[in-house]
């Protein structure tokens, strides 16, 4: 079995593959702090709550785009696991041109997200990820990265409306019956969704245009099935995106 890990700025998914098939998957929290056993206690132990056997995890490949917990990432899986993880990086096959100006500085995030999008629906099409930034993609017919758009994402774009003033309250982002609101709460509320439903469908017009095609979009992230039923232009969310690119590219290298 496969274990895939993608590491962001707030949680860490791990995935635990039997070919094709995602058995199972879990989040927690990025912890610059936490140590390698901490790590590896952590996981061990969600296998064993859900009886996972570690002994039958034979790889591990993972996606980082927090540098500093890598190399206790790296220690936790030789340790609690005995393998070397493979790490999207330079040196990796992805089957994907990177028409980045200098393609090392892109999130493995959006390359992953990029191969498993192509690869699942065909190109021309375009990925948004709604994490901590919100990322747009655009991947060409050929199946070339072509770059995109990182924008504030919808948690750290709250958080800062909350720190920033006295009076406005925590909320959950939910979707509202209109934008004309006779509270603080749902004023927040219509904002952020509205708000970020129209960045949505902004720069994907945008994209279409410098793509010049119907190209196709695909959002995951854990926002994603929130956000996308009032977008015009979201025409699939899929969840686990990530994970299975990580999967896709796991089996291009091994
Ligand atoms: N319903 C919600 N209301 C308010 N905030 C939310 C809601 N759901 C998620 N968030 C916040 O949105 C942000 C993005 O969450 P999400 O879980 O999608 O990203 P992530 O996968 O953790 O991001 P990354 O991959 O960058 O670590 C987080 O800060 C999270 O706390
Ligand atoms: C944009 C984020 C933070 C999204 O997770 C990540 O992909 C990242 O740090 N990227 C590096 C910059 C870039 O992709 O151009
Ligand atoms: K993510």
């Amino acid at each position: 079995m496969l274990l895939v890990i993608d590491v962001g700025n707030t949680n860490i998914v791990l995935g635990i593959f039997d070919d094709k098939t995602l058995l199972d998957h879990w989040r927690i929290s990025t912890d610059r702090l936490r140590t390698t056993d901490e790590y590896g206690v952590l996981v061990r132990n969600l296998f064993y709550l859900n009886h996972v056997n570690s002994e039958e995890i034979d790889a591990i490949i993972i996606s980082s785009v927090v540098p500093s917990v890598m190399p206790t990432l790296e220690r936790m899986c030789q340790r609690y696991f005995g393998i070397a993880p493979l790490i999207i990086g330079p040196g990796i096959r992805t089957g994907m041109d990177i028409k980045y100006d200098n393609p090392r500085e892109v999130g493995a995030d959006r390359i992953v997200n990029a191969v498993a999008a192509y690869e699942l629906y065909g190109g021309p099409v375009i990925i948004i990820d709604f994490g901590t930034a919100t990322t747009f993609c655009a991947v060409d017919k050929k199946g070339d990265y072509l770059g995109g758009s990182i924008c504030p994402g919808i948690g750290i774009s709250t958080d800062a409306l909350v720190q920033r003033t006295a009076l406005l309250p925590r909320i959950e982002v939910r979707r509202t019956e209109r934008v004309i609101c006779r509270n603080t709460v749902e004023s927040m509320q219509a904002g952020v969704y509205y708000g970020f439903v129209g960045q949505v469908d902004g720069i994907v017009s945008r994209m279409r245009r410098e793509l010049g095609s119907n190209a196709r979009v695909v959002a995951t992230g854990g926002l994603a099935v929130i956000i996308a039923p009032a977008t015009k232009s979201i025409d699939l969310v899929e969840p686990m995106l990530t994970l299975e690119g990580l999967r896709i590219i796991y089996e291009r290298n091994r």
